[in-house]
């Protein structure tokens, strides 16, 4: 099996580094349970630059039929369109002798596909990508020294079946889910999946990792609510800067040092430590319309599509019980209040409800957002 391309910049698709190379450890089958945006562009793209190994796709519905007529998956991002060849399938016994399992469902799958997929997962090393706390979940039918969770800061969609799209190449980081798995276990999978030239790194501290990554996505899936570009029309403006981004995230500190979780630094654009010094220093009178100015230059950042709006996009559920939700519920835990991450929460499942979306404008949520700030 070999991975073909079908693009003639070919160049540019993301390639393994020398302190990548995956097969030294003579890894010879990896599979993907979710394969939907994440998860198949990290296998897609292992598979790319190491031919040698099997992959193994585990979806469902028409982008399932679709791998399984074509016999690939199609990667679409700055490089052109480039195919990975890959086995697609529902069934768990296709993931049998897997030696790591990329585990990229949605947070509300997580339990129902975890325990269907248990048994033939046996020993591989097991790595979560997703969005939310899900290692106390996982950890219930899945070997404890092979368990590793993480974050990643790419940002990819499904958008035709068989076919996915990398808007953003950002940084992800993994780590052990408990002091259970050995240092090599995780070195191995991180080079793995460095394999796939997206950058990866390994975090001792991974649980405040996940959290700074939350807090990223709490303010991010308060744009969704007016479908506002988060960097240029969401943090370059100071009215929706200050009246929803802000209040937000400082919600966040407050609720995560109530709750006895420290904050780990992250690599790359979306740290939230870094973050919150960025948006008091766009205060500073002038400053933010500059940067506005600089970033819808030919320099302008990649818009993010935040996956909150892709779900609601595709009439699917959010997973925002288990991010501004996760705030909601550390708060009413640790009995200091939320309304910023509650109303946000609240606003998303009206959506999730309504056939039609509606979306407020950016000034109509600031005002909202604002007018909550006053009770
Ligand atoms: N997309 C992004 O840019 C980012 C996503 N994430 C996180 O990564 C995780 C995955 O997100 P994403 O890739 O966007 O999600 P997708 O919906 O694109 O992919 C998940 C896939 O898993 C399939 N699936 C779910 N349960 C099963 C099952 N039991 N058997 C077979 N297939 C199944 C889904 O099918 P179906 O569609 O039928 O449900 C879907 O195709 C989420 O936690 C998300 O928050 C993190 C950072 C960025
Ligand atoms: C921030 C982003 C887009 C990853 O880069 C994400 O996590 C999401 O859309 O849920």
């Amino acid at each position: 099996m070999t991975a073909t391309s079908t693009a003639s910049t070919l160049s540019t698709v993301p390639s393994a580094n020398a302190k990548s190379a995956a097969n030294d450890t003579a890894v010879k089958k990896i599979s993907v349970i979710g394969a939907g945006a994440i998860g198949a562009m990290f296998g897609g793209l292992i598979k790319r630059n190491n031919p040698d190994i099997d992959v193994v796709m585990i979806a469902r519905g028409d982008h399932l039929e679709t791998m399984q007529e074509r016999g690939y998956v199609e990667l679409r991002g700055d490089w052109g369109n480039v195919n990975a060849q890959v086995t697609a399938s529902s069934e768990p016994s296709a993931i049998e002798g897997s030696d790591l399992v990329l585990f990229t469902v949605k947070t509300q799958d997580t339990a129902t596909t975890a325990q269907r997929f248990a048994e033939s997962i046996g020993d591989a090393t097991v790595v979560s990508l997703q969005n939310g706390i899900n290692q106390h979940i996982l950890s219930q039918t899945i070997r404890k020294d092979r368990l590793l969770v993480g974050m990643t800061a790419t940002n990819m969609a499904i958008v035709a079946p068989g076919v996915i799209e990398c808007a953003r190449r950002g940084v992800s980081v993994i780590g052990p889910a408990s002091k259970d798995v050995t240092p090599e276990v995780v070195e191995n999978a991180r080079r793995l999946l460095d394999s796939s030239g997206l950058p990866v790194e390994a975090s001792e501290q991974i649980l405040g990792v996940q959290y700074n990554k939350l807090l990223f996505n709490t303010m991010g899936y308060a744009s969704v609510l007016s479908a506002t570009d988060f960097l240029s029309g969401g943090i370059f403006n100071r009215n929706w800067r200050n009246s929803v981004a802000l209040p937000i995230l400082q919600e966040g500190f407050r609720v995560l040092s109530a709750a006895g979780i420290p904050l780990q630094k992250a690599s790359g654009g979306s740290d939230v430590l870094r973050f919150h010094r960025l948006m008091r220093i766009l205060n500073v009178p002038g400053l933010d319309s500059l940067v506005r100015l600089v970033a819808q230059g030919p320099l302008h950042p990649p818009r993010l599509v935040f996956s909150v709006y892709q779900d609601l996009m595709r009439d699917r559920p959010t997973e925002i019980d288990y991010v501004n939700g996760e705030i909601a519920r550390l708060a009413s835990e640790s009995g200091v209040p939320a309304p910023y991450n509650s109303e946000v929460v609240r606003m998303v499942h009206k959506m999730e409800k309504s056939k039609e979306k509606h979306f407020m404008s950016r000034e109509e949520i600031a005002q909202h957002f604002r007018s909550l700030g006053a009770k």
